[in-house]
């Protein structure tokens, strides 16, 4: 993450007066219809003179809320890929009563206006903002003259006519169609957590996995085995994957295991990422533990196969 990035969280009183040019939406993902849009932000910002912002929602803490909703990015996952992008200001508000009560003239004057002096608002067509979502491009174009901001409307990015959307990315992982999901968000799709403990039964099989605690709702690929890019300590190592309840052995649960190739360092507790390159193959019913052991050994081949012939 770029070191010179600047936060403003508005439910704490800050505000900001440089003159912004502010993209609206809500990101997830941020897939290349969204990159399209913060590129388009940015240019004018640079055209105009204008500070390049991204007003972000900060995620649902209320663990009280039942909350099965599954995401794509964290906010801190956004705030790193926007940074990345060039973009250096985020202002950060929760999604609460109080804001979501707001009309869509209160937003505008309340929060665009009055914290935050836009100039410019950069938004995706279908945006929509203010109580009941009431408000959309339409609103913003009536408002405009009397709160002194210029409104630029960016189209929704297309791949065989059907639009991309978190939505649909989010199916496709669940579907484990990892190779199209990554090729809609323009990069890798990753998850983020720490290693927790097992059954200690991976050591026994010769393949070790760090078992993953997720730090984040995020939507997680289907059952299988994965090859992946596993982020420990700083530094990368090719891995396998499994997504599952490891059916070869009865009464489990679903988790998320990954074996790093030439790595046998002990990184319980560590935070790791991983970053999905692509499916293998299903999770399966071994007959016995010796095919099972077969089986992953065929997976590790595999991987090195790919890595030597993709990836280096
Ligand atoms: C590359 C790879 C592929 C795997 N495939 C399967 C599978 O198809 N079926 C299955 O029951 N378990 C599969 N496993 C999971 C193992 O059963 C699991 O790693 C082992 O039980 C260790 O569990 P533990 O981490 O709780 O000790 C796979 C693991 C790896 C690393
Ligand atoms: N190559 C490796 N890949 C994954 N974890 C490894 C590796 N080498 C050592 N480890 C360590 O071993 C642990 C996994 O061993 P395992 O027997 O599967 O135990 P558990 O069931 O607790 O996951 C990891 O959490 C990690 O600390």
């Amino acid at each position: 993450m770029k070191n010179n990035i600047k936060i403003y969280d508005l439910d704490r009183g800050m505000t900001d007066f440089e003159p912004k040019a502010i993209a609206l939406g809500n990101f997830d993902g941020i897939h290349i219809g969204h990159q399209k849009l913060i590129k388009k932000d940015l240019e004018i910002a640079r055209q105009l003179n204008l500070v390049p912002s991204v007003l972000l929602f900060k995620e649902n803490s209320k663990k009280t809320l039942i909350d099965e909703k599954d995401y794509l990015t964290s906010l801190n996952d956004k705030i790193e890929i926007f940074s990345n992008m060039g973009m250096d200001t985020f202002c950060i508000l929760e999604f609460n009563e109080d804001f979501r009560s707001l009309s869509p003239r209160e937003f505008i004057s309340e929060i665009l206006y009055k914290k935050l002096n836009t100039k410019y608002i950069v938004i995706g067509e279908d945006y929509h903002f203010g109580k009941n979502a009431e408000g959309d491009i339409k609103t913003l174009a009536r408002f405009q003259d009397e709160f002194g901001f210029e409104t630029t409307i960016v189209d929704f990015e297309v791949d065989n006519g059907v639009k991309i959307s978190s939505g649909s990315i989010k199916e496709l992982i669940k579907n484990g169609n990892i190779a199209k999901a990554n090729k809609y968000l323009g990069r890798n799709y990753k998850i983020i957590g720490h290693v927790v403990d097992g059954h200690k039964r991976g050591r026994t099989l010769n393949f070790p996995t760090a078992n993953l605690e997720m730090n984040f709702s995020y939507t997680v690929p289907k059952d299988g085995v994965y090859l992946t890019r596993v982020n420990v300590r700083g530094k990368n190592h090719f891995a396998l994957t499994n997504i599952g309840s490891n059916p070869t052995f009865e009464n489990d649960f679903r988790k998320i295991e990954t074996y790093i190739l030439d790595f046998s360092e002990d990184i319980y507790g560590e935070n790791i990422t991983i970053e999905f390159l692509e499916f293998f193959r299903g999770d399966l019913k071994f007959e016995s533990v010796d095919d099972l052991i077969n089986q992953m050994e065929i997976d590790k081949k595999r991987a090195i196969d790919t890595i030597n012939k993709k990836y280096l």
